[in-house]
């Protein structure tokens, strides 16, 4: 058992259905799984617990109740007071909740919601086993009205993707893993993304090595989502980076506080990396055809997103170009318009949405949010665990479509994928700090980050 996050390397991720089959392929030689899970749990229980009061263990009707029976028996055996049901003991030193796992497929009945409730407020920290009672494994969002707010989460046998993504980050507080001695024997549902070292510098290297970015954005009155992904890039290290201000004049463009950015048009620039749509607004819609024809690699983010959603012809243009030469960052609501969909369906399966609007349009899709979700065709998606709340704050989706513009630029060679998995990861690292987050002090940090 060990804490999981942060993690460097990447780690594999199983929805349901293959926990599912690698549970019962364990089972044939290891039939004493939900000993080892009980014990796992116990042994955390033991290091959390708060003060001298009993330890309230909340069971289940399925294995996951099990698990919570085994750690009840083994703290019990250690001579802890131990509270075995729904209703709550008198000053619990820990809850363990071992009311629904993996096996949970409806909303949660009244009676379990009662109990929900009563582990939220009896004071005590919350040890969920598995997953939080109530939330889905595959989504990271709750089957019904409650779920449980655990202060720890001990995931068992394998890590599941509704821990990282859609509400799970607000309910699993600090993750924790056991497998349980068993190495999955079947290839994952997705990559947790791990850290990827930054784009490797010839000592011979001159400007010319690192590419080229061309920023294609900023409209009047919203040049500053274009300057913030303009100087991630140049932060990043690509060799030159252009802004094309639209509507700007030529004297408009400068960016005094970044004095290495220059003026640029596609036409002088046909090998660049465009970082298009932040702060376009609706002028964008008119340079797309020739941007989406034009430049081989591209970053299409915010008013680029929605043009392209409202125009058919524009979507056919992104689906012709060459596999992995496209990246889409859309949040929640302009993946929601790609889709023709609304957001909180969307949101109820972010892993899905990003699979099916990839497909839908062959781009790599990063649907942001907690829990960033990196979809391509044919690769297997990625979820980011990195990041936080303290990203929620105007710009910080500029900065990384334009760090993913700076990265690409170094490596021209990588995929749409590979720079979305390098880039979405180190800005969320970068992004982990209390409180909130200018998007400027953003980019310093990933900067210095490296
Ligand atoms: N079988 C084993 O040896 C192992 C089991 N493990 C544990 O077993 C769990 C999975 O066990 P189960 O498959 O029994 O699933 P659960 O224990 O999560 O729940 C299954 C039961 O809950 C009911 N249920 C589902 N949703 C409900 C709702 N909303 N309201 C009321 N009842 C509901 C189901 O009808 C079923 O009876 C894992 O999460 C994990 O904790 C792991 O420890 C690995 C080893
Ligand atoms: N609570 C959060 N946890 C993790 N990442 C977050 C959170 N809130 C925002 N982010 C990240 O911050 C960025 C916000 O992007 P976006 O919504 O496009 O903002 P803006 O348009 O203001 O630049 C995304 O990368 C998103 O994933």
């Amino acid at each position: 058992m060990h804490a999981l996050l942060p993690t460097t390397a990447a780690l594999p991720l199983f929805d349901v259905a293959a926990s599912r089959r690698i549970e019962t392929h364990a089972l044939v030689h290891s039939p004493d799984l939900m000993e080892r899970a009980g014990l796992a749990v116990a042994k955390l229980a033991l290091a959390i617990r708060r003060g001298g009061g009993p330890v309230w263990v909340a069971c289940g009707p399925g294995n996951n109740g099990g698990d919570g029976h085994v750690a009840a028996r083994h703290l019990a055996a250690l001579g802890l007071p131990v509270h075995v049901g729904h209703d709550a003991p008198q000053r619990p030193a820990l809850v363990i909740d071992a009311l629904l796992g993996l096996g949970l497929n409806r909303a949660p009945s009244t009676e379990l919601l009662a109990t929900i409730a009563a582990m939220q407020a009896c004071g005590a920290p919350i040890l969920a086993v598995d997953l939080p009672s109530g939330l889905l494994a595959d989504t990271g969002q709750p089957a019904g009205e409650l779920a449980v707010r655990a202060d720890h989460t001990l995931a068992l046998l394998t890590l599941k993707p509704g821990l990282f993504t859609g509400e799970g980050r607000a309910h699993c507080g600090r993750l924790w893993f056991d497998d349980l001695g068993i190495t999955p024997d079947e290839a994952p549902t997705a990559d947790l993304l791990g850290r990827t070292p930054p784009p490797h510098r010839s000592p011979t290297a001159h400007k010319g090595s690192h590419g080229q970015v061309l920023v294609v954005g900023g409209a009047p009155g919203m040049q500053g989502a274009a300057r913030l992904a303009a100087r991630a890039a140049l932060a990043c290290g690509a060799g030159r980076v252009y802004m094309d201000l639209l509507g700007a004049a030529a004297e408009d463009v400068a960016d005094p506080g970044q004095p290495e950015l220059m003026r640029g048009h596609l036409a002088e620039l046909p090998q660049a990396v465009g970082v298009i749509g932040c702060g376009a607004g609706a002028t964008i819609a008119a340079a797309l055809p020739e941007l989406l024809r034009g430049l081989p690699r591209l970053v299409i983010d915010a008013d680029a997103l929605n043009a392209i959603a409202a125009d058919a012809d524009l979507q056919d243009l992104l689906r012709a170009r060459p596999a992995g030469s496209t990246a889409l960052t859309p949040h929640p609501l302009e993946a929601a318009r790609l889709l023709g969909r609304d957001t909180a369906g969307l949101q109820a399966d972010r892993l899905a949405a990003a699979r099916e609007l990839a497909g839908h349009l062959g781009c790599t899709v990063v649907l942001k949010g907690s829990g960033s979700i990196i979809a391509s065709p044919g690769e297997r998606p990625a979820v980011c665990a990195s990041g936080g709340p303290a990203l929620a704050t105007a710009g910080s989706g500029d900065v990384l479509a334009g760090w993913l513009g700076g990265l690409w630029a170094q490596q021209p060679g990588a995929s749409a994928h590979a720079i979305a998995c390098a880039g979405v990861d180190a800005h969320g690292r970068a992004g982990e700090v209390d409180g909130a987050l200018r998007a400027g002090d953003l980019i310093d940090r990933l900067a210095t980050q490296r």
